[in-house]
């Protein structure tokens, strides 16, 4: 009998997940000096000394996860053949969202023995929480490295980064060792921090660069080799997804997301080798998932916004002025059962801020010679991507 999965066979893919977020490559390419100057940082471990402090700067994609995962593993079993070093306990935690209690209580929470009762949510303070750290690491002993992914989205990241590095030298600690390794996109942040922390945080700084087409290239190739099944993927393909992506940001996940999109859209056209062709279409989709995010990042009223001008604008109806979208705004808010903002003005607020934020043009007119100068708007990008994700917002709602 054939049904709809019956003729599927997979021409393309050996091992897809290769091209997923949660794959950790074996080996890091392109990364020697980073890889070098961490090893550096991280030697003291070896030998039973307490540990540097490390923070890793660079923008998205640049591999300082995947190179921290790596630095880790590869510390974790040269730890298990060297006398001199201590048990080696490794804690990563991402700080986007949380507080420092949270932070101080999710390690305690992690280093407790399994029977133990969970650090309370409520009642006690952040001076507390850290007592209860400072117990559970000297009841481990050995060396506790910290992983503070995202650590300038903390919120008193001053007193964590005072703190932490002293507990030893203060005497909070006197059985086990404690490293920092701080991972953050901005490169402003130890500007940010106070002179007292910064007078005293001894630490050292890996910075981690755009990839250009060439490393690209590098990465992409050895993925390739595994997640395609021999010849399914032109060079040139590879070349075309690394030289995009090097343009960009230089993100090495977003060309690998270039990568496994394309060969998707291959398997799905029925063809066998990805080829240049795929990954422009690979690119044309990702740009559109973005927009789509963008868009569902924005307040209910904006959106009803855009979704006004987006209907103007296939109604052949822009640029339009903000009374316009006013009047179109107002039937969009009522049909979605919502109470329409009711003065000009914050329509013209969501205009100015939907503009900045590169949704919108915007024209200046002047009326001549009786004066006064207005704006008029239009989308700056397809009217079908503000549709169609409006309808997925409605329809998931239902
Ligand atoms: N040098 C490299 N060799 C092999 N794979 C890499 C390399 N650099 C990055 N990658 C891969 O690219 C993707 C993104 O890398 P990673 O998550 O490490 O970036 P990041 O710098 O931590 O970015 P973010 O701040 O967005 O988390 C991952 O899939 C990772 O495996």
């Amino acid at each position: 009998m054939s049904g709809p999965f019956s003729d599927l066979t997979d021409t393309i893919f050996a091992d897809k997940s290769v091209l997923s977020e949660s794959y950790q490559p074996e080996e890091i390419l392109e990364r020697d000096e980073e890889i070098e100057a961490f090893s550096h940082a991280l030697q003291d471990v070896l030998f039973g000394r307490e540990p540097e402090n490390i923070f890793l700067y660079g923008k998205a994609g640049l591999g300082k996860t995947a190179v921290t995962k790596y630095m880790m593993e590869e510390l974790e079993s040269e730890v298990e053949v060297r006398e001199a070093a201590d048990d080696l306990h490794v804690h990563e935690i991402n700080c986007n969202g949380k507080t420092l209690f949270m932070v101080v209580r999710r390690l305690v929470n992690d280093l407790l023995s399994p029977d133990a009762s969970p650090f309370p949510k409520r009642g006690l303070g952040t001076g507390d929480a850290f007592d209860e750290l400072y117990a559970q690491l000297d009841r481990l002993g050995g060396t506790h490295l910290i992983v503070f992914d995202e650590i300038d989205h903390l919120d008193d990241v001053d007193t964590l980064l005072y703190e932490l590095p002293r507990a030893r030298s203060n005497g909070h600690i006197t059985d086990s060792l404690v490293g920092i390794i701080g991972i953050s996109n901005n490169y402003t942040f130890r500007q940010s921090l106070s002179a007292k922390v910064k007078d005293t945080l001894m630490e050292t700084e890996i910075s981690f660069s755009p990839y250009d087409a060439g490393e690209l290239r590098t990465i992409l190739r050895d993925r390739a080799d595994r997640a395609f099944v021999d010849g399914a993927c032109d060079d040139s393909a590879i070349a075309k997804a690394a030289a995009l992506s090097a343009q960009d940001m230089g993100n090495a996940r977003q060309a690998i997301d270039l990568l496994r999109v394309g060969a998707e859209v291959a398997e799905r056209e029925g063809d066998e080798v990805v080829d240049d062709a795929h990954i422009e279409d690979a690119r044309t989709l990702v740009q559109r998932g973005r927009l789509r995010n963008k868009i569902r990042d924005q307040t209910e009223h904006a959106q009803y916004i855009l979704e006004t001008i987006a209907k103007l604008e296939e109604r052949g109806d822009v640029p339009a002025r903000s009374k316009e979208i006013q009047e179109g705004y107002e039937r969009v808010a009522d049909a979605y059962g919502a109470t329409p903002l009711t003065t000009l003005k914050s329509i013209q607020d969501h205009l100015s801020d939907l503009h900045m934020l590169g949704f919108l043009v915007r024209h200046e007119r002047n009326k001549g010679l009786s004066g006064g100068q207005y704006y008029e708007y239009e989308l700056d990008l397809d009217p079908s991507i503000v549709l169609e994700t409006r309808e997925d917002i409605v329809q998931t709602a239902d």
